[in-house]
């Protein structure tokens, strides 16, 4: 069985991302290129890495009316990637004309909250409740539109796995107990994501920041 780890390459450096790839590629089932990368490298940079022959996760988190993310999706399509993102905060109707307009085996999924923010942030952008609540109100939204799966942080993926057996659970803000938080607020082990349920486990800077990268992908590996 592939690894569930979708490695996320945020590098600057086209050159950099792929050498990173190369040497951990069979320690990974995929590659996230995300809007560092595609502003950098676009269309051209995403087929370099689809060279190494990983599925392609371009976290684009798309955000705007129906018809601009639907143009947008097509203009991807060409890319076949195995996942994009939008964000659910879109609405429905702009998580249904993505899913329409993507093609071939993409799928599509909605960023519910970003692991980067905890109760205290969302309240000062005007949302009442909790990280909790706003998560599972976005996933309600996403399955009823009908597209893949979700984004959420591993702690409210397990509470998501009970009501979506068939969704698409992808997991990023994964660290370590030993490892660095950075920006990330909501955050748990690679091992308890997957325990609770999560498809996709997105994990970057707990190896590409690595003094050995190699060696901090084994690592991770082996706790799964
Ligand atoms: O809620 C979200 C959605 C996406 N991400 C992305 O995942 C990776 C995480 O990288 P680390 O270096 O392991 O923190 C990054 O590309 C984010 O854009 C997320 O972290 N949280």
């Amino acid at each position: 069985m592939s690894s569930p780890v979708f490695l996320a390459l945020d590098l600057p450096r086209l050159d950099a991302a792929k050498d990173l790839a190369t040497l951990v590629k069979g320690h990974v089932g995929g590659l996230k290129l995300g809007l560092e990368f595609f502003c950098a490298h676009g269309h051209h940079g995403v087929h370099e890495l689809a060279q190494l022959g990983l599925p392609i996760f371009l976290d684009l988190k798309l955000h705007d009316i129906p018809n601009t993310v639907a143009g947008a999706i097509q203009a991807i399509n060409v890319l076949q990637p195995a996942i994009v993102t939008v964000h659910a905060s879109g609405g429905r109707a702009m998580m249904e004309d993505a899913k329409a307009a993507a093609t071939g085996k993409t799928k599509i999924i909605a960023v519910t909250m970003l692991t980067s923010l905890d109760d205290t942030d969302l309240a000062r952008t005007g949302v009442a409740g909790s990280a909790h609540d706003q998560v599972m109100r976005l996933a309600e939204l996403a399955q009823t539109a009908g597209i893949d799966g979700i984004v959420c942080s591993g702690q409210e993926v397990g509470h998501i796995h009970r009501q979506w057996k068939t969704g698409l659970l992808v997991v990023p803000g994964l660290r370590l107990p030993s490892g660095a938080q950075g920006d990330q607020k909501r955050t748990v082990t690679p091992r308890q994501a997957r325990d609770a349920g999560a498809s996709v486990l997105v994990i970057g800077r707990p190896i590409s920041r690595a003094a050995d990268p190699l060696a901090a992908a084994r690592a991770i590996e082996a706790t799964l």
